[in-house]
């Protein structure tokens, strides 16, 4: 869908214009528009704070051994309840533990994360939520078969972020666009009909506090992010770190900058702390639709195939050109940027 709407145009008339261009998605559409609806209702919901109740309180463990907190499982009922009246065949959800069955003769399944960003509910913090829109594959003895593709076979991916305003970064595989939450009206409005990241950066966003479990290449790289124009990068870097996927990404797709959450040495994080199917593959798909790179440090992200609904991958994703500078280090080099690191004037011979 490339969008030609004015800004300010409605979700629903910008996806009608899609579907009007593209009749294949009218499905994929009504998907959208359902988890929009939910969304809405969510960010009322976060709106009111502490005075909607105890959003925190602490429940049940989910599949991935996290403590589900209450705003966790409202989130999934409100979307679940939404994509019941879709065209969704099945569902993976980060909280529940097997694919969920739903309409059985849809055309779609979707992998969803209802609620990202866990640690900030309650705190005032941003949270969101992810999906990815797959063909549902028929195969009565294999509920994972819909999920078990490459993210590229994704028809659309988004996310919404609940900040300061309620967002919804959006793509149906033909650039990435952005709305906002128009409150007084309960619509989302376009805001940017193609955003773009920078190739370039200055910025990096991981956190920071695993750096002793991170492998060699990690940390030669962020090393040598900090050491700034006293290094081989010969630049001053920021660092930022929302603990919030969604948030984090909208920045990398505002104004650049690199995000990693690679695999570490951790107990259980050999792969990182993101799910593929529901977080690193629709978070990918944006990226790459927006201009960025998304890979696992190496591998490009959409290329791979998950073999479980709750299983994590990598993910370094952003500025291309950033991105590519990581996957040197994996690679075990290190960029050769006019001042090599060996033999440079700042170089390592030299220190
Ligand atoms: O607490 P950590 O290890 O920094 O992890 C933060 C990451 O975990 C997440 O909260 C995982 O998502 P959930 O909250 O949906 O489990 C991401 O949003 C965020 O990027
Ligand atoms: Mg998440
Ligand atoms: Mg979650």
């Amino acid at each position: 869908m490339a969008i030609s709407a004015a800004i300010g145009t409605p979700l629903e008339t910008c996806l009608a214009q899609a579907v009007d261009a593209n009749p294949a998605l009218k499905d994929t559409a009504a998907v959208i528009a359902a988890v929009a609806r939910s969304a809405v209702e969510i960010s009322e919901r976060i709106g009111r704070g502490a005075l909607g109740g105890d959003l925190a309180a602490a429940g049940e463990h989910n599949s991935d051994g996290d403590v589900q907190k209450a705003l966790d499982v409202i989130a999934h009922e409100s979307v679940t309840a939404a994509l019941r009246g879709a065209p969704v065949a099945e569902v993976a959800s980060e909280e529940a533990e097997e694919v969920m069955r739903l309409n059985p003769d849809a055309p779609l399944a979707v992998a969803i994360d209802p609620l990202d960003g866990s640690s900030n509910i309650g705190v005032n913090m941003a949270v969101g939520l992810i999906f990815g829109i797959r063909p549902s594959i028929k195969n009565p003895a294999n509920p994972l078969a819909s999920f078990t593709t490459p993210g590229s076979t994704q028809i659309a991916a988004g996310f919404v972020t609940y900040g300061p305003a309620t967002a919804l970064i959006l793509t149906l595989g033909e650039g990435t666009q952005s709305y906002v939450l128009d409150r007084a009206e309960g619509t989302f409005k376009l805001t940017s009909p193609a955003m773009s990241v920078p190739a370039s950066t200055k910025e990096f966003a991981i956190n920071a506090s695993n750096a002793r479990h991170w492998d060699a290449p990690v940390k030669a790289y962020i090393e040598d992010c900090q050491r700034g124009t006293e290094g081989p990068r010969d630049k001053d870097y920021n660092m930022r770190w929302l603990a919030s996927l969604v948030a984090d990404i909208q920045r990398v797709l505002t104004r650049g900058g690199v995000f990693l959450y690679p695999g570490d040495a951790r107990k259980n994080y050999a792969r990182g702390r993101l799910r593929l199917l529901y977080e690193v593959a629709p978070v990918a798909m944006l990226v790459e639709q927006a201009g960025g790179t998304a890979t696992d440090g190496q591998t490009r992200i959409l290329d791979l195939v998950a073999t479980g609904i709750h299983e994590r991958a990598p993910l370094v994703c952003g500025s291309t050109e950033e991105v590519a500078c990581v996957a040197t280090y994996y690679a075990g080099g290190k960029p050769d940027a006019g001042r090599s690191p060996l033999f440079g004037q700042r170089g390592l011979m030299r220190s």
